[in-house]
């Protein structure tokens, strides 16, 4: 069931995890408890081509690892050429009718969205989940929007209460409980495990923290 791999929904590429091996973050973060990972690789430093092709090839290989759902971002090609679990895509990036086309109807898609007609737009192109946020500030991604806040799940799960909403934007475990009460199904993030000198216990953390939120749901 899409909902329950959006509880702790891992995001990171080679550029998010300073000096210490992506890979090695990857792992920790798996083993601590993660239920979804999505390679994000785009921006000055990442990685392009075969380099791209073999890092994400091995980030591929540790989720299955772990039986956790691998997704792509942007990158279409790349997703069809691994055999990807799923695909994540911007508004900007290639239409999601289209996209879900190419993936096929058992591949994971997933689209960001910032209001409730991008949203509707998105489940009716096919999308299994939306990503909505940033719900606070965020220093992961450059050109990231105002922060809503909870404002926007709250009106995406009224509207649609059948599309699975993952929150996203500076989430921590201290201020995720606002994304699960506002109907998000769970949290995406980079930094807080990315940044973490303790990926794994950090994963751990917030895992343990949203089942606990979810169980009061
Ligand atoms: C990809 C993306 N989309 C909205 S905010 C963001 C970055 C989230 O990173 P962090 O969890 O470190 O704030
Ligand atoms: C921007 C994004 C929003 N949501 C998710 C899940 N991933 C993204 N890359
Ligand atoms: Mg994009």
């Amino acid at each position: 069931m899409i909902k329950n791999i959006l509880r702790l929904y891992f995001i990171m590429g080679s550029m998010n995890t300073q000096e210490n091996d992506p890979l090695d973050v990857l792992e920790k973060a798996l083993q601590g408890g993660v239920t979804c990972f999505q390679l994000r690789e785009k921006g000055v430093a990442s990685l392009q081509g075969q380099e791209k092709y073999s890092f994400a090839e091995k980030c591929m290989k540790l989720c299955q690892t772990y039986h956790v759902p691998f997704i792509v971002n942007d990158d279409v090609e790349l997703a069809l050429a691994l055999n990807a679990d799923g695909i994540h895509i911007g508004q900007e990036d290639e239409a999601a009718a289209l996209v879900r086309k190419k993936i096929g109807p058992e591949k994971i898609l997933g689209v960001s969205v910032h209001n409730v007609e991008e949203a509707f737009l998105a489940q009716k192109a096919g999308a299994d989940y939306v990503g909505i946020g940033p719900v606070y500030t965020t220093s992961s991604k450059e050109d990231a929007r105002i922060p809503a806040g909870t404002k926007v799940i709250e009106q995406v799960a009224i509207q649609y209460p059948n599309l699975p909403i993952v929150g996203i934007g500076g989430l921590t475990e201290g201020n995720l409980v606002p994304v699960i009460r506002a109907g998000g199904a769970g949290v995406a993030l980079i930094s807080a495990i990315a940044s973490s000198q303790d990926p794994r216990n950090q994963a751990k953390q917030l895992r343990d923290k949203i089942e606990q939120v979810l169980e009061k749901e």
